[in-house]
């Protein structure tokens, strides 16, 4: 699949090898549009934060990563620590499920947040302070300037998380990397970060690549998904389309699962039955769990195919023949 030229961010045949020679990420392709949300979603284990830092070029040396990935016209695969060095927090910025990784210990946030202004412009140190305490403010820090004058761990986890979003956006880069940024945080704090992060996108135009596991954050918050799969492309899409109707039995299966708003007395919750598959298979990885698959799943590999409006790609020989709702498929296995 050529590179889509029109993409603020285009992913083609990423493959990434771990040290011990296990192929992790296999084959992925995937565009982001200028000022769009994208999201990453699968189980544990999919690729999905490997895959953003392929992007970051955060990988360490021991992986073996391939394929290629474009940021505008920038191949950024094999660029050296120089290129990347030169678009952290200019071009792409990164906002870490754990602010604590990229927040020191040592400084206070509003210098850490001054430094990251005066990395990129030739600001005098009290006019980047003024910004950093700016920056602050606009994530919603109660009291920002006293607050700016404190260490990371004297931030509660929402705040330093709301930090780190002030930090990855102070130079208003085209493209946000969030790898469950909101994964450790309680529930109730969870939607004043993503209306952070999302007020903060919204005002500077930046698109998002947004790392999740959680489905209610995908149907609330992106435009499209990318839903993985053992390293692999299972479906993607705009984010109604997919919803609405879902044309691989993965994605089905996580819908399917998802906890309905008010339970219904002894019905049981479809599941996916069994785990992810620890080694390479010959055909469609999911095949072992898939309640649809036939002999050609198990030994032939399904590629992306064009499924729906928007764009829409799924990778199953058996797309046509998904019903949705598809919970009886998976009732079969479920639990009670
Ligand atoms: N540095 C590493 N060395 C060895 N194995 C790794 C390394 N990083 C990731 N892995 C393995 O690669 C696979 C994919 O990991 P990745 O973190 O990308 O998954 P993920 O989809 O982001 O999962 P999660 O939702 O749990 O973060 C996993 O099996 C993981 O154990």
């Amino acid at each position: 699949m050529p590179h889509d030229t029109s993409a603020l961010l285009s992913v083609r045949d990423l493959r990434i090898a771990l040290p011990s020679g296990t192929l992790a990420v296999r084959g992925l392709s995937f565009d982001v549009r200028g000022g769009e949300v994208l999201a990453l979603v699968g189980e544990s284990g999919a690729g999905k934060s490997l895959t953003a830092r392929a992007v970051l070029g955060m990988l360490p040396s021991s992986t073996r990563v391939t394929g290629s990935v474009r940021l505008g016209e920038l191949e950024l695969l094999g660029a050296r620590r120089a290129v990347y060095a030169g678009l952290w927090g200019r071009r792409i910025g990164y906002v870490p499920q754990d602010a604590l990784s990229v927040l020191s210990p040592v400084h206070t946030v509003g210098a850490q947040l001054a430094a990251v202004v005066r990395s990129v412009s030739g600001v005098s140190r009290r006019a980047a302070r003024e910004r950093a305490v700016a920056a602050l403010e606009r994530v919603a820090i109660p009291d920002a300037a006293r607050r700016a004058r404190a260490y990371p761990h004297e931030f509660s986890g929402g705040m330093r998380q709301r930090a780190a979003i002030a930090m990855a956006m102070l130079n208003e880069p085209e493209l946000l990397i969030a790898d469950e940024p909101t994964t450790a945080l309680d529930p109730s704090i969870q939607r004043q970060v993503l209306d952070v992060l999302a007020a903060q996108r919204e005002a500077t135009g930046a698109a998002l690549l947004l790392i999740t596991h959680d489905l209610g954050i995908v149907a609330d918050r992106a435009d499209r998904v990318l839903v993985m799969y053992a390293g692999r492309h299972a479906e993607s899409g705009p984010v109604e389309g997919v919803f609405a109707r879902p044309r691989a039995p993965y994605t089905a299966g996580l819908i399917a699962s998802l906890p309905p708003e008010e339970p219904v007395p002894g019905r049981r919750l479809p599941a996916i039955a069994g785990v992810p598959p620890s080694g390479p298979l010959p055909g469609c990885a999911f095949a072992p769990r898939c309640p649809l698959a036939d002999a050609r799943c198990r030994t032939q590999e399904p590629e992306p195919t064009p499924a729906g409006p928007g764009g829409s790609l799924v990778s199953c020989h058996h797309s046509a023949r998904l019903p949705f709702p598809a919970d009886d498929l998976f009732l079969r296995d479920g639990v009670v």
